[in-house]
């Protein structure tokens, strides 16, 4: 099979391709970025393989960067990308079920390819658009299936991660779980506990936005993959109503905001559970603001102050919350409610502490308080933007 008009981020790396080929080794498209322009999606970043060792790697290219080199990869600058650019390799002597503790350069395509987890993760394509499928990946691209190459307990042994990735793959490509391979993660599950919360936790809100976060969840729920991310109170309910859910969030931070919903968590102990996660401080805080306007949305419509506080970001993410919910909300209206508001940010005012400072009020709590009065005036419309018509309010 051949592919005719790559896609620009293929024809941007297309130099790169020749001049390893010009050095008389060989070069491939692999991985992620194979399997999803045979799928028509979304294209992000694209890796490389061959048959040059890093060192002849770097030797080629003016700009890299040794990016994980005792692993054969190195990054290569060139126009304004970055590739990175891995040496044909297997994975020998895996011993903490993450990562090869020990890698060995191989000089053939095939033993690459072998490594890999699922068949349509295996694809290589050359400079011409050559698809190369050695384990009938694209039998599988077409009956929707994900299938470990080779024997699954193999590949999850290796990489116990790769549990996480076949049911976040069935998630965001609405595929299904060849049976041998669901059947090696319900025989192995434990194994996800060897990998770090990061790790997992990646893939598990990919899980949770992907296009088919159902039935993904349901097998994740079914494999017992569910008794190995982190424990919280009410884990169970959550992961029991997930499934049951008619729309995926969008975001990460809507993900996450349903969870808590979900769970009914009080606001107060967001934090612990994000933290179980290992989720950062600003996912943290996004989503307790989330939560927070969601209950007033729940509540009443908001007013243009509210709106103004929330924010464009989170307004988007308490719609998305509102609709997966059930809860209808009036999300244009919403919309175009924030977008006609006077300002969007406090800076926008067109007078600030020390404006006030030189009219005579006394600094203090007071102030703020005054300030604070001035912007809800603004917002809702009652007072202009304006130095003079801010004097004329306050005398
Ligand atoms: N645990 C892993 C991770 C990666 N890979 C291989 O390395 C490629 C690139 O990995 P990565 O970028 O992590 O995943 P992608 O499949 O490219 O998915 P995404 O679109 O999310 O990047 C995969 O396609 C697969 O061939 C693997 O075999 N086992
Ligand atoms: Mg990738």
């Amino acid at each position: 099979m051949k592919i005719d008009n790559l896609p620009k981020v293929f024809q941007a790396a297309m130099p790169v391709l020749e001049t390893l080929e010009n050095a008389g080794f060989e070069a491939y498209f692999v991985g992620g970025s194979v399997r999803d322009i045979l799928l028509k999606r979304h294209i992000h970043d694209v890796d490389i393989a061959t048959s040059a060792y890093p060192e002849e790697v770097k030797s080629l290219f003016e700009k890299t960067i040794d990016t994980g080199i005792q692993h054969g990869t190195v990054t290569v600058l060139y126009g304004n990308e970055s590739y990175e650019i891995t040496t044909f390799r297997t994975e020998s002597g895996y011993q903490d079920y993450r990562r090869p503790d020990h890698v060995t350069f191989v000089q053939n395509l095939e033993e690459d390819l072998k490594r890999r987890d699922f068949t349509i993760n295996a694809f290589a394509m050359n400079m011409r658009g050559e698809i190369i499928d050695l384990f009938d990946g694209l039998d599988d691209l077409k009956n929707r299936v994900i299938r470990a190459v080779g024997d699954p307990e193999k590949r999850f042994n290796e990489d116990a991660l790769r549990m996480m990735r076949a049911v976040r793959f069935m998630s965001q490509l609405k595929f299904t779980l060849e049976e041998k391979t669901e059947q090696a993660i319900v025989d192995h599950h434990e194994l996800l506990r060897k990998i770090s919360v990061e790790r997992v936790r990646d893939e598990f809100v990919k899980m949770g936005i992907g296009s088919d976060s159902r039935q993904a969840f349901q097998v994740f729920l079914d494999t017992k993959l569910s008794e190995d991310v982190p424990d919280f109170e009410g884990k169970s309910e959550l992961l029991s109503v997930y499934p049951k859910l008619k729309f995926s969030p969008t975001m990460e931070a809507s993900f996450w905001s349903i969870i808590m919903i979900l769970l009914k968590v009080p606001n107060n102990q967001i934090s612990k559970i994000m933290r179980d996660w290992k989720n950062s401080n600003a996912m943290i805080d996004s989503v307790e603001r989330i939560v927070d306007f969601f209950d007033i949305l729940s509540d009443h419509a908001p007013t243009d102050y509210e709106l103004f506080q929330m924010g464009k970001e989170t307004l988007l993410n308490v719609i998305d919350v509102a609709h997966i919910l059930g809860q209808p909300v009036e999300s244009k209206a919403l919309v175009d409610r924030y977008a006609a508001l006077p300002i969007k940010k406090s800076s926008e005012l067109t007078i600030d502490g020390r404006f006030l400072i030189k009219m005579g009020i006394t600094p203090g709590p007071n102030l703020g308080k005054i300030l604070e009065e001035i912007k809800k005036a603004v917002i809702s419309g009652q007072l202009e933007n304006d130095q003079v018509a801010i004097e004329n309010y306050l005398n």
